[in-house]
């Protein structure tokens, strides 16, 4: 008998995983804690519109993946980003352009994974609690205690916390998994009645508790009022202010904003702060996916390469390969 193949996680990791694994024939059933997809790539909707708290932008250095990110560009989904970037350090704001090409989702970041989703099952709003072995097959259970099942394999696409407690029916796997802590990242974002008075797009910032600010309207496909800037602070920053309530976070982060970015800013008219918990793996890891073939379990995620976009992608379709290989075999 086969069944479905189980899928925890809908980020560009899983949905990666996912893609690869339907068009080889595959039947996938995904899930997500989330309202819709896209992990640290999704958009929040505010009432100043769709903003991008998680990633800003991704960058593109492997072949297989220029190939994808080719597709996604000529069916509309992504965009290229184009810029007028600063470096912020020892107070001192300057230029620093490049020639670094900057890909985002449009009109929002989360249209990427909107569109590698299509018409795959997907059951949202799902916490997965428990991944159980049932008389033969993998069956899941949720934070209400339903059950979903019977799968064949399981592949959990989350950050490495979340992943080891999931693995558990695995133990080494579930301690491999263990190995790889996360670092949070506050994200604040700030509206102005007012554009403010600069011409920064995006900022790389050092010796501050942030360490980007971005105008998220000066994205293509974004809405040009009203001016709506994303903040994030650094790792250290956001680790010694882990449990601070969100309109302190706000005030401090709007404090080091002003103290950067070198023009007037005013009392904001709108502010949002986000904590991403498991925001940044530590170190890189080349390992592509882990598994545990011959129970059927297996891992992928940003956590398993570099922390960008790019390395979680390709870490789905190390995942997907294990799979069908060891199904081939
Ligand atoms: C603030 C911030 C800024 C960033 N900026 C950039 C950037 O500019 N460029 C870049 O390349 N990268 C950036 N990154 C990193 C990038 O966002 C990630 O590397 C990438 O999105 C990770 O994808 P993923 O699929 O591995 O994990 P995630 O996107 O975290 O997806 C995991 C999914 O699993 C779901 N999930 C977790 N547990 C459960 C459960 N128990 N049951 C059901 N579902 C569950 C979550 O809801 C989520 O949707 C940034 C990250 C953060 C936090
Ligand atoms: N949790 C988090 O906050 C993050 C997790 C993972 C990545 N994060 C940031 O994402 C971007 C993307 O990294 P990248 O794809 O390697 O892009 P990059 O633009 O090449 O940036 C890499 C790194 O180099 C520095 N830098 C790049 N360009 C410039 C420039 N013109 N001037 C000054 N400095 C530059 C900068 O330090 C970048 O961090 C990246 O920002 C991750 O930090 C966040």
């Amino acid at each position: 008998m086969t069944f479905p193949i189980a899928i925890i996680g809908t980020g560009i990791a899983g949905l990666s995983a996912a893609g690869a694994l339907h068009a080889a024939g595959l039947e996938v059933q995904l899930f997500d804690k989330g309202r819709g997809s896209g992990g640290r790539m999704a958009s929040k909707r505010t009432e100043v519109g769709a903003l991008d708290l998680g990633a800003q932008y991704f960058t593109c250095r492997d072949r297989r993946f220029a190939e994808a990110v080719q597709q996604w560009r000529d069916r509309g989904w992504i965009a290229e980003w184009q810029p007028s970037l600063y470096d912020s350090a020892n107070g001192t704001l300057r230029p620093s352009q490049d020639e670094q090409i900057r890909w985002i989702g449009t009109p929002r970041m989360s249209a990427l994974t909107r569109g590698l989703l299509g018409d795959m099952p997907v059951r949202f709003s799902c916490r997965i609690t428990e991944v159980f072995h049932g008389k033969q097959h993998w069956m899941l259970q949720d934070a209400d205690g339903k059950a979903y099942g019977p799968f064949n394999q399981v592949v959990v696409a989350t950050p490495s916390p979340e992943a080891a407690q999931l693995l558990a029916a695995a133990p080494k796997l579930a301690s491999s998994v263990a190995s790889v802590a996360m670092e949070p990242n506050w994200a604040v974002a700030l509206s102005f009645e007012q554009p403010l008075d600069t011409p920064v797009d995006g900022c790389f910032i050092q010796d501050s508790p942030l360490e980007w600010a971005s105008r998220n309207h000066g994205k293509p496909g974004r809405a040009s009022q009203p001016d709506t800037w994303v903040l994030q602070a650094n790792s250290r920053w956001t680790r010694q202010y882990l449990d601070l309530v969100k309109d302190q976070v706000i005030e401090q982060l709007y404090g080091a904003f002003a103290e950067m970015i070198g023009c007037t800013v005013p009392e904001p008219v709108f502010g949002l702060a986000h904590r991403w918990l498991y925001g940044r793996p530590v170190g890189n890891h080349g390992w592509g996916a882990l598994a545990d073939s011959s129970l059927g379990l297996y891992a992928c995620g940003d956590w398993c390469l570099s922390g960008r976009v790019e390395g979680a992608w390709l870490s789905g379709q190390a995942v997907a390969r294990k799979l069908l290989q060891h199904r081939a075999s």
